[in-house]
């Protein structure tokens, strides 16, 4: 699948409210899916959200992997999560190390909630809730900002 040029801070698609996915079985989503998976490879993310391509779409990838910052990340396959929601979520918060890669070179310590229950629809349109914690729950919270029109520096504390 193609790689996409990734939009920047500034681009004013990434401050919309990117639109639910109507059809899942569309060939432009499931095209749009395999291209989100791709970019995200070539950058060198744990995930990438539609609206960072320019596609104001209610989608994103979540691709956890471990890194010197995050050695006990899980290894996920990418996995696409449309109309992604959070349903339920723990009192605390922890603050994590974040980047985006709409914001290259920054770097910010950002509050997230330690666990969430999440529901969302996989890319063969079954209904998925799951319990996400620690750094897949960070993951999911920024690329679900993404989709509500927020960057992690908005958070910054
Ligand atoms: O802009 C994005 O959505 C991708 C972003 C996702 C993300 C990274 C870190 C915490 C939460 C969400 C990235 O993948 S930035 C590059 C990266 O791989 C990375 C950066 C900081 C810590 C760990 C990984
Ligand atoms: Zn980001």
């Amino acid at each position: 699948a193609e790689q996409l040029e990734i939009a920047q801070l500034g681009n004013p698609i990434l401050r919309q409210n990117a639109q639910p996915v109507e059809d899942i079985t569309d060939t432009a989503i499931q095209q749009l899916i395999d291209s989100l998976i791709a970019t995200a490879a070539s950058a060198n993310g744990v995930g990438i959200a539609a609206p960072q391509v320019s596609q104001s779409y209610r989608v994103f990838i979540v691709a956890s992997r471990p890194s010197p910052r995050y050695p006990n990340a899980p290894e996920m396959v990418p996995t696409a999560m449309i109309n992604p929601k959070i349903i339920a979520y723990s009192a605390e918060r922890v603050k994590g190390w974040e980047g985006c890669l709409s914001v290259p070179g920054v770097r910010g310590l950002v509050p997230r909630y330690q666990a969430i229950t999440v529901e969302y629809l996989d890319r063969q349109g079954n209904l998925q809730r799951q319990e996400f914690t620690d750094f897949v729950a960070r993951i999911f919270q920024h690329e679900l900002d993404h989709l509500d029109g927020m960057v992690f520096v908005d958070r910054l504390e």
